[in-house]
């Protein structure tokens, strides 16, 4: 990926001319020679909003850092308001308090394309372990095609889900737009995408555990997801944990900020530059933990292979080019913790 790589050496180059005087307002939060800052050492928050000023340029480097080294970061500057946050964290959370059968009534076994499913907590008797996550996942794009399917209690539920939804997707074309310039795709190719920018959203519950039941429970094992990115609001509770260097990191989540990964249709549109984060969520028998995800991802008919501008000699194409109907189709053959769904869009299997 030519020119990403032209992006970090710029990246190095530009920090001698002009190095950054930042100075560090969180605690935990250093920033690097390049501008970069990091959380705790090893996050990079990349700050949205100044995509919309005079360091743009630096920040579309920043993303092309965070994207190729770490397949995470977390924005912060992001647009979305503290009270939207709040209401969809408290709507979301009332919603897993619901009586048991209240939520049932929203499952639909089976059926992986209902417009909202509530899928609670499974026992994998193969594997002898349980993956407590409860979820509810609902489409949301375009959104008057499907609020009016979402429950209407908790009362708040259709207009907090929606703003947070509105608001979310704002952030995400924002971002996606950024990380598409950082890899140095050509507008054209940008914009086949971007104006098709579809979104998804869920809700997930990570209940308690009992100790003595937690060496044989997971929150949610270890995936990729099959996105451009998603992002990330989470309560407080630590429990989520991304594969970096060969080992799991627990992630400390940052108030006002969203954490995003890299998906599968990035790692295939960047021809495998910018790799998908492999993570998964820890079970825990202190406090419950809370996670809204919204999925970025292209329209059925848009190809997902790398563009041309992105494949020459050094970098012959890895991926074949496919639409994302093509990948959506295969993707129910496979269990959902399975991490090898770009494997049949390779051009040479490894
Ligand atoms: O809850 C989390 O932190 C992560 C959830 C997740 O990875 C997913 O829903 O795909
Ligand atoms: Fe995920």
């Amino acid at each position: 990926m030519p020119v990403a790589s032209d992006h970090l050496a710029s990246l190095s180059a530009g920090a001698k001319k002009t190095p950054q005087t930042c100075t560090d307002p969180i605690p935990g939060v250093q920033t690097d020679l390049y501008g970069l800052e990091l959380w705790e050492n090893y996050v990079p928050i990349i700050d949205l909003g100044a995509l919309h000023g005079p360091r743009r340029s630096d920040i579309i480097k920043h993303l092309a850092h965070a994207c190729q080294q770490y397949g995470f970061f977390m924005v912060k500057n992001h647009g979305i308001s503290e009270k939207i946050m709040n209401n969809v964290m408290g709507t979301a959370r009332e919603f897993f308090h619901l009586p048991e059968e209240e939520k049932m009534k929203l499952q639909s076994p089976g059926d992986f394309t209902s417009p909202i499913r509530f899928a609670p907590s499974i026992k994998d008797d193969d594997q002898n372990i349980v993956v407590s996550r409860e979820s509810l996942k609902f489409l949301t794009d375009p959104l008057e095609n499907y609020v009016n399917l979402w429950p209407t209690y908790p009362s708040s539920f259709r207009e907090a889900v929606a703003e947070y939804c509105v608001a979310a997707k704002r952030a995400e074309i924002t971002l996606t737009e950024a990380i598409f310039e950082s890899l140095g795709m050509k507008r054209a190719s940008m914009d086949q995408i971007l104006v098709k920018l579809e979104q998804n959203v869920s809700f997930n519950y990570y209940p308690t555990c009992e100790k003595s039941n937690l060496g044989h429970t997971v929150g949610l094992r270890g995936h990729s997801d099959p996105s451009i990115i998603t992002m990330l609001l989470s309560d407080e509770v630590p429990g989520l944990e991304i594969f970096q260097n060969g080992e799991w990191i627990l992630f400390k989540p940052l108030t006002n900020t969203l954490s995003v990964n890299v998906g599968d249709i990035l790692q295939a549109l960047s021809n495998g530059g910018y790799k998908s984060l492999l993570h998964r969520v820890a079970a825990s028998s202190d406090t419950e933990r809370l996670s809204i995800v919204s999925n970025c991802y292209p329209s059925k008919d848009t190809q997902i292979g790398p563009p041309e501008e992105l494949i020459d000699d050094d970098h012959p194409a890895m991926y074949k080019d496919f639409s994302y109907k093509e990948l959506y189709d295969s993707m129910w053959t496979l269990r959902p913790h399975d991490s090898t769904r770009l494997d049949p869009f390779k051009v040479c299997a490894d």
